[in-house]
């Protein structure tokens, strides 16, 4: 028996990043929190503590501040600049991984108009992207975390197994709501990031909102499957989506009743845990999967 090193990497976590155009009056900005990690021949750093081998997470740091000083672009983009040059760096560097989260910043408005240097923060939603290289292949995961979304009607949800445990009522109309965390898979790099994350995003979206659901289930595969249809260079889309629950409140106690269709409103009581985790992955079945390209993102996706 031998004790010996498995599968490692290493790199910055959590490089915070804004950058700001300022080549016109109307400024532009662009603000990330970027991860990087190396792969390749890193054995003698943990085995003898030789660091003959070691690029510095300090230097990767740095790598990440001084190539936003070029323009970032979108995520996707920088993020396969950052990975190729990782990937290239030294010999006994295989692959790089480069894990983005982007975050929204909207125009403030003032008297009507959009403000030229004045940003407001646009929410909890974060636009994502994870770059791998690996060797010559370069593997683009893009997606979102935390598009809270609800529907008012238009959900039920019935039809199930009662076994003793089971005291769910059946519905035929209740309210829908998740956070929608989203990734797919790019089958290459010639693609519009920022138009294809944005035609996306519109698709989860119109797609949530015109499916008449029967399990949150059914919606996050037809949320998937619209993506497929309109995106011909996406492979895969994976989801992780809490079933974010609202149930009637029992307004008995006070003489009121709380029906769907009385005159007063309809209310509700949102439960922020435990929640279901509807969790799946909507897939052309004629791409070869992808282990490489999902290698070290944790969790379904
Ligand atoms: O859309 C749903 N899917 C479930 O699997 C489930 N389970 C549950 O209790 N409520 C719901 N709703």
């Amino acid at each position: 028996m031998a004790i010996v090193l498995g599968p490692n990497q290493y790199g910055k976590a959590e490089v915070r990043v804004v950058a700001v155009d300022r080549s016109t009056p109307r400024h532009a900005l662009v603000d990330l929190n970027v991860s990087s990690a190396l792969r390749g021949d890193f054995a003698a750093a943990h085995t003898a503590g030789d660091n003959a081998h070691v690029l510095t997470t300090d230097a990767q740091k740095n790598t990440v501040f001084a190539f936003a000083r070029d323009g970032i672009g979108s995520p996707e983009e920088f993020g396969i600049r950052l990975a190729r040059h990782f990937a290239g760096s030294y010999a006994w560097v295989s692959g790089a991984r480069v894990a983005i989260e982007s975050y929204g910043w909207d125009r403030i408005t003032v008297g009507g108009a959009p403000h030229d240097h004045a940003f407001s923060r646009n929410g909890g939603e974060v636009r994502t992207a994870v770059v791998t290289v690996d060797g010559d292949d370069v593997h683009v995961l893009a997606g979102l975390t935390d598009l809270v979304v609800l529907k008012s009607t238009g959900s039920e949800f019935w039809g199930f197994p009662r076994d003793r445990y089971t005291t769910l009522p059946e519905t035929d109309d209740r309210i829908l709501a998740t956070a929608v965390t989203a990734r797919w898979r790019y089958t290459g790099t010639d693609v519009d990031w920022n138009g294809t994350y944005d035609s996306i995003r519109t698709t989860l979206l119109e797609t949530f909102a015109g499916t008449h659901s029967l399990a949150l289930q059914q919606t996050l595969y037809a949320m998937g499957e619209a993506v497929l249809e309109r995106h011909a260079d996406v492979a895969e889309v994976r989801f992780s989506m809490p079933n974010k629950h609202h149930f009637l409140q029992d307004l008995s106690a006070f003489g009121l009743d709380n029906a769907l269709d009385g005159p007063g409103a309809v209310v509700y009581h949102a439960d922020d845990r435990p929640y279901g985790l509807i969790e799946g992955t909507v897939l052309r079945d004629d791409v070869p999967a992808s282990p490489a390209a999902w290698l070290g993102t944790p969790g379904f996706c």
